[in-house]
Formats: C-alpha cells, structure tokens, sequence
C-alpha cells in the first residue's frame, strides 16, 4: 500500500518554500556564469539517451531540498510496491504490474502470489508466433490470399500507444500497412475502409474491458463490412483477433478465441502498450523489434528501481515538474520532439500523464489543497516554432518543456538534420539566454534605425530569457531507446504522482461523460421534445434534432 503522506506537510516542502523565495528574480545566465561545470552537475547519461537538465531554474541546494522531498514522501518505497506487485490501484483494487510485462531477465514476479511472468511468456510467444505468419504471408484471408493491411480498432490507451510507437519505429517497417482507428465519428473508420481490401484485411480489436462503445460500434461497422465481402461468418475467425482481459465478450462477439490475446486487469490501459495491445505493434515492424522495445522498457524499470534518486533519470524529471508545477505555478508542460516519426509522442502522454495525474481527491479520499498533474501538450520539432513558441518565448506563462531529438536521423538527407538540430539547439538556449535590452539598441543601431525607432522598438524585441527546459538527446530513435524513453516518462508520472499523494493509475474521471452519454442516446433517436437536462442541454439536443 502507498503511504498517505501530504508533501505541503513535510519538512522539505517548507524548506523548499523558503528557497523559491530566494530562487525568485534568480537568472539561470547568472548560475552558469557561476558554475563553470553546471552542464556537467545537471546532466545524466543512460544508454544511448543524454539527458541535460542544466537549463533548469535550479541550483545544487533546490536539487537537495527535492530530493529530500521524495524522501520524505516515501517514495523509494513507492517504487518497491510497484515492483513487488502490491495492489498499489486501491481504487480498483489491483496490482500496477506493466514492469512485469518488459521483465527480459524473466524472474519471478508475483500478483496475489502467483508468478506472472509463464502467462506473460505464453502470450508473447503467441504473438511472435501469429506476427510472424502474418508477416510472413502464411496467414490467409478467405480467399487465400496474404495480408497486406492491419486495421487496429481501439481507443485511448488501445490505440495511441500502438499508433505511437508504430509511427516512431516507421523506419523499422515491413510490407505490412497498419492503420487505426479510434474514434465513434463514422469518418474515422469510413475513410479507412475505402483504402482497404477485404480479402487481405486483418482487423485486431483491441479493448481491455471489450464493452467500450467507440471500439464495439466500430468493430461491428467492420464485420458487417467485412461480411458484405466475404459473406460467410465462418471466414470472420480469419479476418479477426482479438486484445483483451474480457473472454467472455470477446466470444460474444463472434471472435474464436483462439485468436484472443490475453492480458491482465493489473495493465493499465495507458500503461498497454507492453501487452497483447501491442501486437499491430509487433505486426508493422517484426517481432524481434517489439522485444527490443521491451528490452529498452526494461534497462528503464531497472535504472528506476535502482538508481540513487539524484541521478535517476524518472525521479529527476518529476521533482523538477513538481518544483514548476507546485512553487513557479506553471500549469502546463510541454514535450517537443525534434523527430518527425515522434509526432504522436505528445498526444500519448497526454492521456499517459492527464488520465494518471488528474485529480483533485488525494490518497486519504479528501480533496487536495495543492496543484497535481499539469496539462500535457506539444508538437513536433520546428513546425511548433512556427506556431506557438512566441508564447513559450515572450508569454506571460511558464511553460516548462522537454526537448527531444535524435542524433542521427534515420533519413539523412542533405543537410535538414544538422539544421533541424541546430533549431534544437537554437531554442533550448535563446530560451534560458533571452536577449537584452543592451543588445536590442546594439541591433537596431547596426541595422541603420534611428534614436526614436530604437525607443518605439527595443522592448518589444527583448527577450527575457530564463524559461526551464530540458534537453533528450539520443543517439538515434531505435526501438530499445523508444521504449527506454516512454519508460522513463511512464515513471515520471508515477514518481509524481507518489509526490502528490494522489491514485495514477484508476482513471474514474471518464466516468461521468460515458454515463450521460449512455442516458442521452435514447432521447437521440425519437422526435420527442426533450425536457430532462438543464435549460441549456435540453435546447441543443432540441436544436440538434430539428437541424437532422
Ligand atoms: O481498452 P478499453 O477497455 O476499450 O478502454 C479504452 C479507454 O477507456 C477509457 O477512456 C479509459 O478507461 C482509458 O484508460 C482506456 O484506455
């Protein structure tokens, strides 16, 4: 069980109180100009990944009184029962047991005693076996072709981890296309649909609890489609596997469940990727690809659970969000992949992050007097700088980010990589530089202005600098890296969670929505005038119903 430990009531959150206000008004120009070997102190390489947190509004006493923090919080502890298997989703009561999945040294890992890693191995070994048919052309439709096309029916954590990764790892793709499809919107699956053929087709439907309406809506738009082409319900055993925790309603549905891939109610959704939900995964880019993925995972788990808390790489990112989030007030944090193949990373953690930390009720039921989780966003690489770094430049917010590029880009060409780096490069340190009014005049003297343009300008062309960021640099973004960095953040997220005192891993704020979604439905489909909501809820279903 997780301690109930308020972090406002330690020690170190008074201490750290009193510090931020001396850190206040505090230039990170000055601490480097201080510190000769700042970048060296703030820096930590794991593997291939070379993390810089130098550009951080820190000095060596904030990183202490941090770590005294997380002592204090308990959190070594934290991280024991996560790996001990402990029931640690009390809400839910279960075990947080996605390190067991990556577990590549194989030793016993235990739920309610019993060792999970046979089930986990016997689920792996089924995908290897089942990817490498399909890949290999031995899996045929039911007119004895091959498969060309995967189509991944799922949503949230069934759907973007797998779309994540597979979009990352394009590099590492075979000849089979994969596609997903997420959302109830008709669109979605309807588009899909016109790309595909029927007889080459393999749908996975992917949902941990198989009951969620966008998936089952969109997976019986899919067999009816299938069936207008194969018309014959026998052929669907061919054309259709399932991901789930639930046998019960994956037969229901008409899937055998021979072609069933299990997984377990101690995997999160958005913690899923590491299980059977990651088979279109495993289809895209070879079996082989998706244990490197997993091995990547795994070097991670242990570097959390072993690594001394200063140069771990997970504890350091969260207490250094924390120190934003709960003392400078920053409300939102920013991840920038400078890596087109990783332009879904953000939009995954935003339901990794936002669906773990977004919750006001901490752990003993009351509600919190603190900030917990931010808001998640961002975009990749320089297309975000045409768009909204202004503001993370010259807004009035403080919008933490994470920098994230790779060394060497799969795709070489010409000279766009060292330029994309040097965007890189540009911003992390024209964010913390910022630009002077002493050299604004200098500039604009140079550039022939006069003495009254200079006054009307200069203010306007200052940069304040001082915005925290943090740099992920990797050698290249290959399948043991990925996993090594979604890890990383997936531990983040659970390291401050453990700081803020507060459950990551239920998530009964989807709730509310799929109930009212539930009791509207039937009032969509009469003419009936519908009096039971609020004023204003009532005038739109109204007002939708006469424009239909
Ligand atoms: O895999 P399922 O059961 O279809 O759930 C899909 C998603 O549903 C809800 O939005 C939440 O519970 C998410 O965490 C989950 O990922």
């Amino acid at each position: 069980m997780l301690k109930k430990i308020n972090p406002t009531e330690t020690k170190a959150w008074a201490k750290l109180q009193a510090h931020f206000a001396q850190m206040e008004g505090v230039h990170m120009n000055d601490l480097f100009a201080k510190d000769a070997d700042r970048a060296n102190k703030f820096a930590i390489e794991f593997n291939d990944l070379y993390v810089d947190y130098s550009k951080n509004l820190i000095t060596e006493e904030t990183k202490q009184l941090l770590l005294e923090l997380a002592e204090e919080v308990e959190l070594k502890d934290a991280i024991k029962n996560m790996f001990s298997g402990a029931p640690i989703n009390e809400t839910e009561g279960r075990a947080v047991y996605h390190v067991a999945l990556r577990n590549r040294s194989n030793t016993p890992m235990e739920v309610d005693g019993k060792d999970v890693m046979p089930d986990i191995n016997e689920v792996l070994g089924n995908m290897k076996a089942f990817t490498e048919k399909v890949i290999g052309g031995e899996w045929k439709g039911y007119t004895g072709k091959a498969i060309t096309d995967v189509v991944n029916i799922g949503i949230g954590g069934s759907d973007l981890g797998p779309l994540m990764v597979t979009e990352g790892l394009k590099a590492y793709r075979n000849h089979i296309n994969v596609h997903y499809v997420s959302n109830v919107d008709g669109t979605h699956i309807a588009e899909t649909l016109k790309n595909i053929d029927a007889e080459t087709t393999l749908f996975i439907i992917a949902s941990k609890t198989f009951t969620t309406q966008e998936t089952m809506t969109n997976a019986n738009s899919a067999k009816s489609w299938f069936l207008e082409h194969a018309k014959d319900e026998a052929q669907v055993a061919k054309h259709f596997v399932a991901l789930s925790t639930n046998t019960e309603k994956v037969t229901e549905f008409g899937i055998d469940s021979n072609n069933m891939f299990q997984f377990w109610d101690w995997v999160g959704g958005r913690y899923s990727l590491w299980s059977a939900i990651g088979l279109s995964i495993a289809c895209h880019i070879g079996f082989d690809n998706f244990e490197k993925l997993l091995e990547g995972a795994h070097a991670m788990d242990n570097h959390f659970r072993d690594a001394d808390f200063g140069d771990n790489l997970p504890v350091v990112l969260a207490l250094l969000g924390v120190w934003y989030n709960n003392f400078y007030e920053a409300d939102s944090h920013a991840l920038l992949p400078y890596d087109q193949y990783l332009h879904r990373f953000a939009a995954y953690f935003q339901q990794g992050d936002m669906e773990s930390n977004g919750k006001y009720v901490d752990r003993s039921g009351k509600p919190v007097d603190y900030q917990t989780g931010p808001i998640i966003w961002g975009e990749p690489g320089t297309n975000g700088q045409h768009a909204f770094y202004q503001l993370i430049h010259q807004g009035t917010k403080m919008i933490p980010a994470d920098f994230i590029a790779p060394a060497q880009s799969h795709n070489p060409l010409s000279d766009h990589h060292p330029k994309l780096l040097s965007n890189f490069f540009a911003q992390t340190e024209a964010l913390m530089t910022g630009k002077s009014e002493d050299v604004v005049v200098e500039e604009l003297k140079a550039a022939g202005k006069s003495a009254e343009e200079i006054e009307q300008l200069k203010t306007f062309k200052v940069f304040e600098g001082n915005r925290p960021t943090n740099s992920i640099l990797v050698k290249k973004v290959t399948p043991f890296t990925l996993g090594a960095m979604i890890a990383m953040y997936e531990h983040k997220i659970f390291a401050q969670g453990v700081i803020w005192n507060i459950f990551s891993f239920d998530q009964w704020g989807v709730e509310l929505g799929k109930q009212l979604a539930n009791k509207i439905l039937p009032e969509l489909q009469n003419e009936e005038n519908i009096t039971s909501h609020d004023s204003s809820t009532n005038a739109l279903i109204n007002k939708y119903k006469s424009m239909r």
